[in-house]
């Protein structure tokens, strides 16, 4: 190992103690070569013992102004080295109160302090403590005998036998826990003491209420936004929102464990799963988005179709039957040159229009909006396709299926080649058939009260576009087809109650065909379904015969128990998004600062330029990113620690006071610097590069 040399001109701190402190060279070999050329601490411990004698005298039990909060002058917690460490520990007198120190541990002082205290003899007390707020970096930070680095799971602590620690890849035990977990919830909050030191959590005071960050109102730590010194001045508003408005706390930059929580956890373990969102939910929305930017390549499509382009057809099948609009209909995803949104179109091939009121009925359309309604957002005529069409512009809702798909049996092949799960013929559980019930009463009470009928309900034309989550589909096609109908709305209506009975009837029967033998299909619905789910469907099937006319709102008032029990599905289906979201919470965040960080660092075309990458901030932003990324354990191995990752550039997002010490990679300068200095660097290097003209200024 070289030689420490603290008084290298790359080194930014030196104590203003200098002088007291004992030379770390003369700690080390006993002697130090630089004695005479320059080292500007002391190497004559006879001295400072003598200067230490004085200060214990100024300092002792006796000090009116002691607090026992263990705090050292500025704020800082003071080291816990050696006595922590110590044999004699065990057998330590009860607590007394010492000499507090100065300065933080990670000074050279600090060491040639616990150089003197280190000898058996002088362990006179154990003083309780927590742990080091101020971390120092080794870059053989695997168990590194010197070294108290909360955060890094190689540090030793209290007596820890490493081995027992047994860590793997990730920062996961062997359990499979993530390790760093415990570091972060240790360490607490992080609060300025506003002397540019952190209050620790030792001084915390369980009888003393302040007020959090959180309550409304506060004061104190939040009353200065610790990220709105450069928000859109940095990063110009594109980049990083402006976050003025918005008092974040540090504390937020804590993943904080939002349930439902898994049982066989200990409280502060955590799976790394847990910090991601669930890999079905991930898995489910990158497939759609798949499914979303998919094209086709050589296609005999045109190209475009008014304000449309790049068309993928969405149907399973060549054959298409003209029995539900009276015209072969066909479905294409495409993307819009007006807005570059999604879009399906459904085409009506052969269609011919006669009368232009038929085609303004869809503005009505327009206006309902309801979450189980596919929206319809346009109409037009179209000759695109080398003959007369009808187009319906309506929502795009990827990798959904129509009830006929998941339910019946229709399109089977296609269906296991595109959803890569064939249909079920399982009869569809009663809880579920009532969810559905649910949904669509809310989609026919939604089009009613706009004055509209359905017109068609049928399995094949409504959507299944997440779990259980149904949409009608097709609305207004019939609208404009048989506009010249002389059917009244309220018969209309009427019609679709009727209609819906028999969907839910065909859906509990499991079979498309079973509407031709309604007497056996009632039948098996009275076997397989609850008498209230069967008196619901006979009810909406007298719904023409009977007197008074029936209407949604007495069905929905008839079925409110189990409103209410959707609605509380829906609920708990909301929390648990809810609590997934939050395991994104800081994704965004970390991900621009690491984007940050890779576009200043080590920059190709600045390589040869030492006033860019070897010198002042970028130099130690540069340092930095070793003591995230490149730490390597005692073996010379690369420490790969999700949790030291993410704590390091949590708190660089929240320029935290916590000091660390970054060691270059000869070894031979080091920087003492708080990730508050380390954040603005990032700034003013990120500034530099956002003004090529005057960063060398
Ligand atoms: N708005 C939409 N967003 C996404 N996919 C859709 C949309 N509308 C329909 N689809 C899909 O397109 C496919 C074809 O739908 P379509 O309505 O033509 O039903 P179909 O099963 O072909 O019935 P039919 O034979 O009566 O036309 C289905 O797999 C359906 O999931």
């Amino acid at each position: 190992m070289p030689m420490y040399w603290p008084s290298l001109t790359t080194m930014p701190y030196l104590p203003e103690n200098a002088k007291d402190t004992l030379c770390r060279n003369v700690t080390i070999y006993g002697r130090c070569r630089y004695e005479d050329k320059g080292c500007a601490f002391n190497h004559d411990p006879s001295k400072l013992n003598a200067h230490q004698a004085d200060s214990k005298k100024r300092f002792n039990v006796d000090s009116p102004s002691f607090t026992p909060s263990l705090l050292s002058g500025n704020g800082v917690s003071a080291p816990k080295k050696s006595t922590a460490l110590s044999p004699k520990a065990v057998s330590a007198a009860p607590f007394q109160p010492r000499t507090s120190t100065r300065s933080n541990t990670s000074t050279p002082s600090g060491r040639s302090e616990a150089t003197q205290d280190w000898t058996v003899a002088d362990v006179q007390e154990f003083i309780p403590q927590s742990f080091d707020v101020v971390s120092r970096s080794c870059r053989r930070s695997g168990f590194c005998s010197d070294v108290v680095m909360p955060g890094c799971p190689d540090s030793p602590r209290e007596n820890e036998d490493p081995q027992r620690l047994g860590r793997n890849a990730w920062g996961l035990n062997y359990s499979g826990q993530m390790s760093f977990a415990a570091d972060m919830l240790q360490q607490g909050p992080l609060q300025g003491n506003g002397n540019g030191g952190i209050t620790s959590p030792s001084a915390f005071d369980p009888f003393v209420t302040t007020p959090t960050p959180m309550t409304p109102g506060a004061v104190g730590p939040v009353s200065a936004n610790p990220y709105s010194h450069d928000a859109t001045a940095a990063m110009g508003g594109a980049f990083f929102a402006n976050q003025t408005g918005f008092q974040q706390p540090v504390q937020y930059h804590l993943y904080a464990p939002i349930g439902p929580h898994s049982q066989s956890t200990l409280g502060y373990q955590r799976n790394v799963h847990d910090l991601f969102l669930p890999n079905e939910i991930r898995e489910e929305l990158q497939k759609k988005s798949a499914a979303t930017l998919q094209t086709l390549p050589n296609t005999q499509l045109p190209a475009q179709v008014d304000y449309f382009h790049s068309l993928v057809p969405l149907d399973l099948n060549h054959q298409k039957n003209a029995a539900i609009f009276g015209y072969p209909s066909w479905i294409y995803k495409a993307q819009s040159s007006k807005d570059g949104h999604f879009y399906a179109l459904r085409r009506l091939e052969g269609f011919r229009l006669t009368n232009e009121k038929a085609i303004r009925s869809v503005q009505a359309w327009k206006r309902v909006c309801n979450g189980s309604v596919v929206t319809v957002h346009d109409a037009f005529t179209s000759r695109s396709f080398q003959d007369s069409s009808l187009i319906f512009v309506t929502d795009y809702h990827p990798l959904s299926k129509t009830l006929a798909e998941q339910h019946l049996g229709a399109g089977n092949m296609a269906i296991s080649n595109r959803f890569q799960q064939p249909r079920t013929n399982a009869h569809i559980p009663e809880q579920v058939l009532w969810g559905y019930m649910t949904q669509i009463a809310n989609a026919v009470k939604a089009i009613h009260d706009n004055g509209l009928a359905a017109r068609v309900l049928e399995p094949s034309k409504i959507l299944i576009t997440g779990k259980n989550r149904l949409r009608i589909n097709a609305c207004a096609v019939l609208d404009v087809v048989q506009f010249d109908t002389q059917r009244t709305v309220p018969d209309l209506q009427r019609q679709d109650l009727v209609n819906f009975g028999q969907l839910i009837l065909t859906l509990g029967a499991n079979s498309p065909t079973i509407m031709h033998n309604p007497a056996k299909a009632m039948e098996h619905f009275t076997r397989a379904y609850s008498p209230q789910l069967k008196n619901s469907v006979v009810w909406l099937l007298n719904s023409l015969q009977q007197e008074p006319s029936r209407d949604i709102d007495t069905f929905i008032h008839g079925i409110s128990a189990q409103l209410m029990s959707t609605f509380d599905s829906a609920l708990h289906m909301d929390d648990q998004l809810t609590s997934d979201l939050s395991r994104e919470l800081e994704n965004a965040r970390l991900v621009r600062l690491m984007t940050k960080m890779s576009l200043v660092n080590e920059r190709p075309e600045y390589d040869l330029d030492p006033r860019w990458s070897d010198t002042g901030e970028r130099y130690f932003l540069k340092l930095f990113r070793d003591y995230v990324f490149h730490t390597v354990d005692a073996q010379g191995d690369p420490v790969v620690d999700l949790g030291h990752v993410l704590t390091c550039i949590n708190k660089l997002d929240a320029g935290s006071d916590e000091k660390i010490t970054l060691i270059s990679r000869d070894e031979q300068s080091c920087f003492i610097v708080s990730y508050k200095e380390v954040k603005k660097a990032l700034e003013s290097s990120f500034q530099a590069l956002m003004k090529p003209t005057r960063r060398m200024h």
